[in-house]
């Protein structure tokens, strides 16, 4: 029997709001700096060190008196004495007293007594006597100490994000591991009786099982770890027992399908028995049934996404993300967005917000204002689109028609 009750749809914005209630970033943990990438400091990181640490050349070339040089030029050279070689890495070249010189290398300490150093390229290279053709002014090609970083300087603040460049900075001034938000552990477990794995041979009514990997990729392109449980089928007692077994491994716990309408969806059956999960839906399209609450004795978060492949993908970028962004200790800001023409007219339900698979380019006419090309496929069993996709057009509640040239809001789906 079918129970059909009318339900007053919620807001996109109330439901993350909604969401984000269920989380909140947890404590420390100091991470090796190689597992560290991708994850979120929980604390500025002060500089121990100054950066350069000490005085040194910028140049292979020659360390001088800049005054011994003064009137040098291509008719009358400057000759200098080379009494030392200055490789990087020499912990105490002697002093150049003035009128000679010392050949140095690139990051190697200016010696004592020498005020610039220049090029080789500016001389005859020699290794004994150097011929110098042009005047210098001190400092030239000097690295200073603490030019870049004074010692105790705050080189990363709190809530930054670990890529490529703070991990040459958290190297650069020694750090060996670093305080950081554990990377949230994401569960995630598709249902339906009608799904097989891929590579198995299909029988009749069925489909491959796609949701579980398009969500594990997104969570962990989002700097997730990601257990991919898999599929279960529309049994009730194995679903919960699946979900429940899942949860030691799990700070959040993403489903895929069983909460609409029909007899046989069971996520919907089984976590709503339970009396810690809400079933809603969302003025949106597509997305609009959702779930979310919470199982187990750590109240484990838990989202409920709609089965269709494209609904789940667009839940997981409207809804999951921002969660995973506060349990990483990130502000969770909604996908960025750009303002752009559509270059063909798109339809929408009145009352429901669309997000439309969409390709967003650069600008076609002089006004700098970029394109954006709705996929021509957009119900919500239709994936093909999502695989060029890059951005998802927004169509407000109440447009139900936008004509080609209008300008339209576009979120920018996470570079991949
Ligand atoms: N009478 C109504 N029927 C439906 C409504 C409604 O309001 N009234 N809502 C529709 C909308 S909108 C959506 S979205 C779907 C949500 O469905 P469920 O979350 O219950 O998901 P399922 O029924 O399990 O599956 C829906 C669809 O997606 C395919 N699917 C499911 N899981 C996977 C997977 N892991 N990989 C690939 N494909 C999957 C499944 O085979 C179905 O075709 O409900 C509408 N119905
Ligand atoms: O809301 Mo469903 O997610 O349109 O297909
Ligand atoms: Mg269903």
């Amino acid at each position: 029997m079918y129970t059909i009750r009318k339900v007053l749809m919620k807001s996109v914005e109330q439901h993350i709001s909604d969401l984000l209630g269920l989380v909140s970033t947890p404590e420390a943990t100091e991470l090796d700096l190689l597992k560290a990438q991708g994850t979120v400091l929980a604390a500025p990181i002060v500089s121990p060190v100054s950066l350069p640490g000490f005085d040194n050349s910028a140049m292979d070339g020659y360390a001088v008196h800049a005054a011994d040089l003064a009137g040098a030029s291509a008719e009358a050279p400057v000759s200098l004495p080379v009494v030392a070689d200055i490789p990087a890495g020499d912990p105490d070249p002697a002093a150049i007293r003035p009128g000679l010189c010392a050949r140095i290398m690139t990051g190697a300490p200016l010696p004592t007594g020498a005020d610039a150093v220049v090029p080789v390229e500016w001389t005859d290279g020699g290794a004994v006597d150097v011929r110098i053709d042009r005047p210098t002014r001190p400092g030239s090609f000097v690295r200073r100490r603490g030019e870049d970083v004074e010692e105790g300087a705050t080189v990363l603040r709190a809530g930054a994000r670990i890529g490529a460049g703070e991990m040459g900075v958290l190297a650069a001034v020694g750090r060996r591991s670093v305080p950081v938000r554990p990377r949230p552990r994401v569960v995630v477990l598709s249902t339906g009786e009608e799904l097989v794995e891929p590579g198995r041979p299909l029988g009749p009514g069925q489909i491959y099982e796609s949701n579980s990997y398009m969500i594990a990729a997104a969570a962990r392109d989002e700097g997730c770890e990601v257990y991919r449980h898999g599929f279960v089928g529309d049994d009730p007692a194995t679903v919960w027992d699946t979900l429940e077994g899942l949860l030691v491994r799990a700070d959040v716990v993403v489903t895929t399908g069983g909460v609409s309408m029909g007899v046989y969806d069971v996520v919907k059956e089984v976590l709503t028995r339970q009396g810690t999960v809400e079933f809603t839906q969302v003025a949106m399209q597509p997305g609009k049934p959702q779930g979310f609450g919470t199982i187990g004795p750590d109240k484990t978060p838990i989202l409920t996404l709609p089965g269709n492949p494209v609904s789940a993908f667009v839940s997981f970028h409207l809804f999951v993300r921002p969660v995973l962004r506060r349990l990483r200790g990130l502000q969770p800001n909604p996908l960025p967005s750009v303002r752009a023409r559509l270059t063909t007219p798109v339809s929408s339900p009145q009352g429901r917000r669309s997000y439309l698979r969409a390709v967003l380019a650069g600008p076609a006419a002089g006004d700098g204002v970029p394109t954006v090309a709705p996929a021509v496929r957009q119900g919500s069993h239709q994936l093909s689109a999502l695989a060029d996709a890059n951005g998802l057009l927004v169509v407000p509640e109440e447009v139900t028609e936008l004509p080609a040239g209008a300008l339209a809001e576009v979120l920018v789906l996470p570079d991949r």
